[in-house]
């Protein structure tokens, strides 16, 4: 049967919202009934209103794997086809320097923000000091051991059939970013990256990187003056963000007149200090779970309502 606009727009209202995996322990929330109200909105206006907005590190990646921590895409070039002894120890030094810094949940992202511009502009700095050669990243990703979330195929094929953007936002490394997406067979055509990319010279070689820092508490910068211009998110005024910091909460800044915002963030590290403010600040906060279950299903829920695609 079909029914006129007005009587599906109220049916659509009337529909429970099924996401099973919303029921999972790792989920909290805080407004589970607002949290019902937008994903209801998002299904009725469809897959062509949708966007997605993602940060890359410790969000699409896993946070640990079999005990182990999965190395970020800075950690990644920590590799001695890359760079030397020295440069790793004063790497390590600086991560085990300013990481706790960044998740501090008794200081604000103003008073972090001089020290991640410090953080990042260091290890930078060793970084082009190594004469890194753009042919080896790819063998670098191969061996690092970086593993994205569980149903991470499930996440990046759906957003490509309904050819719904997903921007990955990124205080990491873009090259790196993009070689373990591409390597994981998932760099589809609606994928779109913005992240710190490296500079090379003539002979491949690492000699700066391009263009304004991206860190952890910069990205409302970063989207107003990157995501804003981008033509594939145009007229898309429905949002889906993931993150894994407060910090990750700008990266929607620069969509212009939003209508709905779903924020997921993925609470991996420093669970009891941080949860407050996580459940305080993101709609659907994920407690030490490594998979992309939610996230899909969510996703599955948005797109499944036969609301009208561009
Ligand atoms: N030298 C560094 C600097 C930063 N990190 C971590 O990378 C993450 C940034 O990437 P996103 O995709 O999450 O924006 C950030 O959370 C830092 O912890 C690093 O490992 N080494």
């Amino acid at each position: 049967m079909t029914y006129p606009i007005a009587v599906r727009s109220a049916l659509v209202m009337w529909t429970k919202t099924n996401v099973p995996e919303l029921s999972k322990v790792s989920v909290l929330m805080k407004q589970r009934t607002k949290v019902e109200e937008t994903l209801r909105a998002m299904q009725h206006a469809g897959a062509g209103n949708l966007q997605v907005i993602s940060d890359f590190d410790m969000t699409l990646t896993r946070f640990a794997h079999c005990g182990k921590r999965v190395p970020t895409t800075h950690n990644i070039l920590d590799h001695r086809i890359l760079i030397d002894e020295d440069c790793t120890q004063k790497m390590r030094a600086l991560l085990n320097f300013y990481y706790p810094i960044e998740i501090d949940a008794s200081q604000t992202s103003e008073q972090k923000l001089p020290l991640m511009v410090e953080w990042w502009t260091k290890v930078h700095h060793l970084l082009i000091q190594q004469n890194i050669q753009r042919d080896m990243l790819a063998q670098a990703v191969r061996e690092s051991g970086v593993i994205l979330r569980d149903g991470y195929e499930v996440f990046f094929d759906r957003l490509a059939e309904l050819q719904v953007p997903l921007l990955i936002f990124s205080a990491g490394v873009g090259d790196i970013l993009e070689e373990v997406v591409r390597q994981s067979r998932v760099f589809h055509p609606n994928v779109h990256v913005i992240s710190n990319y490296m500079d090379f010279d003539d002979h491949g070689v690492l000699r700066a990187f391009k263009g304004h820092l991206i860190h952890t508490f910069n990205k409302r910068e970063g989207a107003l003056l990157h995501a804003a211009n981008l033509p594939e998110l145009q007229g898309r005024p429905n949002v889906l963000l993931l993150g894994d910091s407060l910090g990750d909460l700008t990266m929607a800044d620069g969509v212009a007149q939003p209508h709905h915002l779903l924020t997921v963030g993925f609470l991996n590290d420093q669970v009891e200090e941080r949860k407050e403010s996580y459940v305080e600040a993101f709609d659907i906060v994920l407690v030490k779970d490594e998979t992309m279950e939610v996230p899909n299903g969510v996703l599955k829920f948005i797109t499944s309502g036969g609301g009208h695609a561009k």
